[in-house]
């Protein structure tokens, strides 16, 4: 059998806890979890209790995040970790290219060489902050072709959203086995060890790493008790533990770098555990898409799937903004995204078809980067052509892309500016705007 076929064997049928935020809990085996105590004197059946921390112990209630994993062996049973080469991942702070307020856009990277793995095919485009602050973001696009053999990977610095953009992935982590494909998104928290399989041959998306507090769901407000998002359509893993004895190299990130260490058993040995540090996966043709039912564009704010809000109420670190099946039906209103100049910055994915902001050049595995106040938006013939279509109802369907929006200026990576992929002529999708005034 070869691994994509082993992969998606194990891919089938896999069960599910729904609700984002919740305590859940799971058992692999029955009686592996304690009940009414996290830490008994003797965790049942001879495992390890070991609680993993996503939020300091004393954050309030409703921020406070953290699981218990009852374990085949303490994760402390370790040996010393040891600096490995990074590949292209990289961190923040991004030092080493001269910020560049240009609009900017990628065409989807080359397939990696072969024997290339989900940790292995990372190559980052850029980000903001500084995980040693646990602020800010990275932004990476990945490529892979062959299952994390023997290996698993954690990162330290943050929690991962993995965008699948072509062929789908099998998540192996502590928590047990999730399937993410493209049109699903996957979160992995902070510190928590997962391994990757391909469920295609040739498998790419884009990841963000979210250095600062955890995405959660946004608020509502005025939309009321549901819509958007809904927290049910997020799906926790069932527990499922690994007993493989034998060499296991764990390969953790830690501000900004990798290390490694080879255990000598898997660390996916969790056999029960509870809490809500978890990792989920959302398909995001489950998101409710709100929108205008009268007249203008709405702001993109009405898209947001989560957000990971920074220390300042309302502005996001980063911000997850799908931009889903749709109808628009506003009235004496330009329907496609306005021109505008954000103070946020802006770095959008196409995972299929097109978006309707550009009739061409922003390709699916492709990215653009509109950073903080620079003026973007609809191309030259996206103009011409919605400014004098007829405003019937029209459904918005053949595409689906997202953003990551952050606060704070994305700066990019050496290799993104030097990457062949880079577009050297973007800004020409928007000359040739005529002149209409009359006065
Ligand atoms: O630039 C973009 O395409 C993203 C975007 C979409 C939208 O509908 C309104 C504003 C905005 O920045
Ligand atoms: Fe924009």
């Amino acid at each position: 059998m070869s691994s994509v076929e082993r992969a998606r064997k194990a891919a089938q049928e896999l069960d599910h806890l729904s609700g984002f935020g919740n305590e859940h809990s799971s058992e692999a085996v029955p009686g592996a979890l304690p009940l009414g105590r996290n830490s008994p004197q003797r965790a049942p059946l001879g495992l390890y209790a070991e609680q993993v921390s996503g939020s300091a112990f004393t954050e309030p209630r409703a921020h406070n995040r953290r699981s218990w994993l009852y374990r085949v062996r303490p994760s402390a049973a370790h040996p010393r970790f040891v600096r490995t080469d990074n590949g292209a991942l990289a961190s923040a702070p991004f030092t080493d290219a001269v910020p560049d307020p240009n609009r900017l856009r990628w065409n989807p990277p080359p397939a990696p060489p072969p024997g290339t793995d989900f940790l292995s095919g990372l190559w980052t485009l850029g980000g903001n902050g500084d995980p040693t602050q646990r602020t800010g973001m990275a932004i990476h696009l990945y490529t892979a072709n062959v299952p994390m053999a023997d290996r698993v990977f954690s990162d330290a610095d943050g929690e991962l959203l993995i965008v699948p953009q072509q062929g789908g992935l099998l998540l192996r982590t502590e928590f047990g086995l999730l399937r993410v494909e493209p049109g699903s998104v996957a979160l992995l928290p902070r510190g928590v060890r997962f391994r990757v399989e391909p469920l295609e041959a040739d498998v790419r998306g884009y990841v963000c790493e979210n250095y600062g507090r955890p995405f959660q769901l946004p608020d509502l407000g005025p939309i009321g008790a549901n819509g958007l998002a809904n927290a049910r359509d997020f799906l926790a893993p069932v527990a499922a533990y690994e007993e493989a004895e034998g060499p296991v190299e764990v390969v953790n990130k830690y501000c900004g770098n990798l290390w490694s260490a080879t255990y000598d058993h898997s660390p996916l040995d969790v056999v029960a555990w509870h809490g809500n540090h978890l990792p989920y996966v959302y398909d995001l043709h489950r998101f409710n898409v709100l929108g205008s039912i009268s007249y203008d564009h709405p702001d993109p704010s009405l898209f947001t799937v989560l957000t990971a809000p920074s220390d300042t109420p309302g502005l996001a670190g980063v911000d997850f903004v799908v931009f889903a099946p749709r109808w628009l039906v506003g009235e004496d209103t330009f329907r496609p995204p306005y021109f505008h100049r954000n103070v946020m910055s802006e770095y959008m994915g196409l995972i299929e078809g097109a978006y309707d902001a550009k009739a061409e050049g922003f390709v699916p595995g492709g990215g653009s980067l509109h950073n903080m106040m620079s003026a973007h938006g609809p191309d030259r013939d996206t103009f011409e052509r919605a400014s004098t279509a007829e405003l019937v109802p029209q459904k918005v369907d053949d595409g689906l892309a997202f953003m990551f929006e952050t606060r704070w200026p994305v700066l990019t990576s050496t290799q993104a500016m030097n990457s062949e992929c880079l577009q050297r002529g973007y800004d020409e999708v928007w000359q040739g705007l005529e002149r209409h005034f009359r006065s």
